[in-house]
């Protein structure tokens, strides 16, 4: 335990309170308004915000005689603290407070239950206050609320009885009131970038199916192009189209076919064993599944697998001159990307045995070597 004045920083310090500064009270007033800068610069961050607050709690007890300077906050209902970021001598630390309490425990609940900030000038005949340092003799609690919502309690700990003047406890008001902003700002941050993701998702993925959308589809095919050019490895496609899909809406109705659809967009994930394959909705009744590393044979193989599991899962089509089940016509390709070719020579290469497939009898798989020539 280190009491200010007792072996710390301020000791030979003549402006550590109100009533040592005495003639040089300015100066007090001084070091309390740069204190408040200070804290504003730190509140502005506007990163991690728990770096953020440590980093206040530190600059309070590292400007003022102050023995513990704490930021509690609470959780989402108000209901419990849930994280405190602390600076000081804490030489006692409740287990029970280690991990949330109620505010229904301590000066600090107190608080944050009538939301009206709390001076305790003698915390030995303050029956909620709990003990973090022997040596402390008040306290002095602020509720830190941005507009309607409080998100905690900043607390301020002294080894001296007439430390909070009003002075004093106006610029802690100022500060939690900083450290309000600092919260509000770290949550809205939060908030948007967790929006961002979510879009970002959105605009990559298929709404029936849920798979990744065409334009995923693209900027994966491009990427794995580059990267796989590089390596000197090999790129393979299965396009897969279900077989006469308008006559299965006409007969069974669209809602039956997006369901279909479901069913050969889950089929193709069980398929998609690699970590780097991607399967996407390529177009309407298209999938296609993006095989890096794999040669023609491989995806030739994983093709007519996909053909056979979607025979197995029999989902009847009574209008098909196929089967009396839905199936698939597969077209599959494979290079070595170079810069010779392109993406679009891939595409066309599993476009032109997709076309084969459908042409010679559908329900088939038919796998091409891309060509220059095909784009
Ligand atoms: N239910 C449903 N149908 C879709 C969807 N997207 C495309 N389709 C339908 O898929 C059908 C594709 O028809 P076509 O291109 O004529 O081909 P097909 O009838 O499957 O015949 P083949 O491909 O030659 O075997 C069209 O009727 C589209 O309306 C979708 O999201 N849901």
């Amino acid at each position: 335990m280190s009491p200010e004045g007792d072996g710390n920083q301020h000791d030979h310090d003549p402006v550590t309170t109100p009533a040592a500064a005495g003639a040089g009270a300015s100066a007090w007033q001084a070091r309390l308004t740069g204190l408040l800068a200070e804290v504003s610069r730190e509140a502005l961050e506007g990163e991690d915000l728990e770096a953020v607050l440590r980093r206040i709690v530190e600059c309070l007890v590292r400007n003022l005689p102050v023995a513990i300077a704490s930021i509690i906050l609470l959780d989402d209902e108000g209901t419990h603290f849930m994280q405190e970021v602390w600076a000081g001598d804490v030489e006692l630390f409740p287990q029970e407070l280690a991990h949330g309490w109620p505010v229904s425990v301590g000066a600090a609940g107190r608080c944050a239950r009538t939301g009206e900030a709390q001076l305790i000038n003698d915390v030995d005949t303050d029956p909620d206050y709990i003990s973090g340092n022997s040596a402390v003799r008040s306290e002095y609690l602020v509720p830190i609320r941005h507009r309607t919502r409080l998100h905690g309690v900043l607390n301020i700990e002294s080894t001296r009885a007439d430390f909070f003047s009003e002075e004093t406890r106006s610029v802690f008001d100022a500060i939690a009131g900083q450290v309000a902003g600092a919260i509000h700002l770290a949550r809205v941050v939060g908030e948007l970038e967790s929006a961002n993701r979510k879009l970002e998702q959105l605009s990559m993925s298929d709404g029936l199916t849920g798979i990744a959308n065409r334009r995923c589809f693209d900027q994966r095919l491009s990427a794995e192009w580059e990267w796989l050019a590089g390596e000197g490895r090999e790129l393979a496609l299965v396009l897969a189209d279900a077989d006469a899909f308008k006559p299965l809406n006409d007969a069974h109705g669209h809602l039956y076919g997006d369901e279909c659809l479901r069913e050969l967009a889950r089929i193709c994930m069980r398929l998609a064993d690699g970590t780097d394959d991607l399967v996407a909705r390529f177009g309407g009744e298209e999938l296609v599944l993006l095989l890096p590393g794999r040669d023609l044979a491989a995806a030739q193989e994983l093709g007519e697998r996909l053909r056979r599991d979607v025979e197995a899962a029999a989902m009847p089509h009574a209008q098909s001159q196929v089967a009396p089940h839905v199936t698939v016509s597969v077209g599959v390709s494979a290079v070595r990307p170079s810069k010779a070719m392109s993406p679009d020579h891939l595409i066309a290469a599993a476009d032109r045995a997709l076309y084969m497939a459908k042409a010679r009898g559908r329900n088939r798989v038919i796998a091409l070597e891309a060509d220059p020539k095909d784009a």
